[in-house]
């Protein structure tokens, strides 16, 4: 591993620059992507949204995904979670190849290991806060009590609650709720705090964060906010389809010591 130390930005806490985000013999890796290509469409029409990509995530870290719009950052991450294949390259998670692994093979990768977050919620507006989390447990192998999942991102007093009855910031901790209720080993949020203001986004990390520390779920979080970068663990930058820069941060802010 190649280490070049320096502030991350001005007022950030420090980091260490890894090269290529390669860890070579690095213990115990969740990913490891090497040479992800993907192409949409065909000929003139033809998109190169990745165009390289060589990453290594260790297991149970926090991961911010920095990039302009375009970089290709929810096309890897739809990688990761098995939403999507990629056209070239390779992608293991814990070692097992799922670049090339079928639609049948995908279902259960995503069933058993991932958990997803977006910027919208997509509850359900007919059930509760309860019975919209008990929509996943009711399918998973070794479920949390939907009253579990809800109490770590702080929901506890709103079990009965339909979504329109909840503030954003409490729907989207609905949604973190379902997504870590099947006790997922990954969990990947695209844009979680894109639809909310600076103390309820706090609110979300802060219930990412728990989930992270309770779970040790591998969490990636793509923003379009360089600030959250602080809270993470490692912070993966994309540009035009390749990761160009990975920092690994020597010490992490709080969700709460951040806003936007
Ligand atoms: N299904 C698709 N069909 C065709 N092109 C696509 C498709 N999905 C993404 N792209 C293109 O691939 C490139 C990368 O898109 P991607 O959504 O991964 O970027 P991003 O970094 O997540 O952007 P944003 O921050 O705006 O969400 C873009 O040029 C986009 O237009």
């Amino acid at each position: 591993m190649s280490l070049a130390r320096r502030p991350s930005r001005p007022g950030g806490p420090a980091a260490d620059v890894v090269k290529n985000g390669t860890a070579p013999g690095a213990a115990e890796l969740c990913f490891r992507a090497r040479g992800v290509t993907k192409v949409y469409g065909e000929g003139q029409a033809a998109v190169h949204a990745l165009r390289g990509v060589d990453l290594d995530l260790p297991e149970g870290e926090m991961v911010v995904v920095l990039g302009a719009s375009g970089s290709g950052k929810s096309t890897f991450l739809n990688i990761l979670g098995g939403l999507d294949t990629p056209t070239g390259g390779e992608v293991l998670f814990r070692g097992q190849d799922i670049s090339r692994a079928n639609q049948r093979q995908l279902t259960e990768y995503r069933r058993r290991h991932v958990g997803f977050v977006f910027q919208f919620y997509n509850l359900m507006p007919s059930l509760t806060a309860r019975e919209n989390v008990a929509l996943v447990t009711e399918i998973a192998e070794a479920p949390l009590a939907p009253e579990a999942a809800l109490a770590m991102v702080g929901l506890e007093d709103r079990l009965d609650h339909f979504p329109t009855q909840l503030s954003g910031g409490e729907q989207q901790r609905v949604a973190i709720a379902r997504a870590v209720a099947k006790q997922p080993s990954v969990l990947l949020c695209d844009e979680p705090t894109g639809a909310l203001d600076s103390a309820t986004g706090v609110r979300v990390l802060e219930a990412l964060k728990t989930v992270n520390d309770d779970l040790g779920a591998t969490t990636l979080l793509i923003t379009h906010n360089a600030g959250i970068a602080d809270i993470a663990d490692r912070v993966v930058l994309f540009a035009d389809g390749r990761v160009r820069e990975v920092r690994v941060n020597r010490a992490k802010k709080q969700p709460r010591e951040i806003s936007w």
